[in-house]
């Protein structure tokens, strides 16, 4: 049977593809390429195609056997998401809808959802916890956070069972250097900071060094996108194993700050990479560490490349190899 990878172009699910057929899994692409890339997935099938087409989709269900959904695809920009409500609305939530549906329709009863630890908001306590309040202060996290509610209410009606991550800071590339993180435009921060040495901007901007952390800048927990994949790869496993529904946060338990991010970046690259501090960017909580203990305990899952470096590392060979 395969697996169906909904967004498998882009850059969490290209890795993820990859990781399913190391482990000799049939995959099924579905990807209506808005902000991924085809090239960067070499799945068994691939459908160009939105997710919110219900026909088109149900079409791609009748052909393949179909075991479990990972569903990756929508629109992910904090700020792009405060100025675009109706577009985050219609291809997350409206995307999340049309997709139950069909799986509804076909019979198939297991499902991984990308979530993200803006569903909590600003975080009171640290690190944070499943059981943590949620309370997004954003359109993306309210989004995510509507998405984890209707599964919720798909599975008390027709049994689909799934499991939600919610991922910390996705960073790094495959190991080889084929696929790796190429947004446009590129907002996150490990991207940005090679982009220095590349010679594609002439400096870093550190968005604040006046939050209440050790040197000021914000801190956040970083995980390698293949420590992402085999979480999705054991989720899957866990769910096809008659398991119950389940939320799991994904992080490495360390936080980094800004500064330290720049300075490892320094490293590695042995460019001098300039940065100049900013103003803060509005939405960006000071501190999100996760613990992961739940991820660990009940999916056996333990990140394989827990460090700063390796993920910088990982990311920069991908850069050099990047036209
Ligand atoms: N990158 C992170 O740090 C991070 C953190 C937490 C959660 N996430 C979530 O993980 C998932 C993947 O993130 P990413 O960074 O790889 O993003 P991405 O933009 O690289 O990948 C998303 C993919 O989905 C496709 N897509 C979007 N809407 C679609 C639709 N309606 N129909 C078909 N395909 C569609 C895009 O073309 C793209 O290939 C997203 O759901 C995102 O919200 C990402
Ligand atoms: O040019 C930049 C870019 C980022 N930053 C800072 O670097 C940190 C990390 O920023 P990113 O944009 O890389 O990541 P975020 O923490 O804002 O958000 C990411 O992680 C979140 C969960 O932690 C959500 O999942 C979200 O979707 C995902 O983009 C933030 O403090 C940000 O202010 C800078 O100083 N300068």
């Amino acid at each position: 049977m395969a697996i169906l990878i909904t967004g498998g172009a882009g850059y969490i699910g290209s890795h993820t593809v990859t990781y399913f057929q190391q482990q000799e899994k049939e995959v099924v692409v579905v990807d209506n390429l808005q902000t991924g890339h085809r090239k960067s997935v070499e799945a068994d099938h691939f459908y160009p195609l939105d997710i919110r087409d219900q026909e088109a989709l149900d079409q791609v269900f009748k052909n393949h056997k179909i075991q479990s959904v990972i569903h990756f695809a929508a629109s992910s920009l904090v700020g792009e998401s405060m100025e675009k409500p109706y577009e985050y609305y219609h291809n997350n939530v409206y995307g999340m809808l049309c997709l139950l549906e069909v799986m509804k329709n076909n019979g198939v009863k297991n499902l991984v959802f990308s979530s993200t630890a803006a569903v909590y908001g600003e975080p009171e306590n640290i690190p944070i916890q499943e059981t943590d309040k949620t309370d997004p202060t954003n359109t993306y996290g309210e989004t995510k956070l509507a998405m984890e509610k209707m599964m919720k209410w798909f599975d008390q009606a027709y049994g689909i069972t799934y499991v939600s991550l919610r991922y910390f800071n996705a960073a790094g590339a495959h190991e080889k250097g084929h696929i790796g993180e190429a947004h446009d435009p590129e907002t996150h921060l490990i991207p940005l900071v090679l982009q220095v040495p590349r010679k594609k901007r002439q400096q870093l901007f550190i968005f604040g060094d006046d939050y209440p952390t050790m040197d000021g800048t914000c801190v956040r927990d970083y995980i390698h996108v293949m420590d992402l994949a085999s979480a999705h790869y054991l989720a899957q496993q866990y769910l096809v194993a008659g398991n119950r529904s389940d939320v799991f946060n994904l992080g490495n338990g360390n936080g980094y700050s800004v500064k330290e991010v720049v300075a490892a970046a320094r490293n590695i690259t042995g460019h001098n990479i300039p940065a100049e501090i900013k103003e803060r960017r509005p939405g960006d909580p000071a501190t999100l560490i996760a613990s992961s203990e739940k991820a660990t305990k009940i999916l056996g899952w333990s990140p394989r490349y827990p460090t700063l470096e390796k993920i910088i590392e990982d990311a920069w060979r991908w850069h050099c190899r990047e036209e």
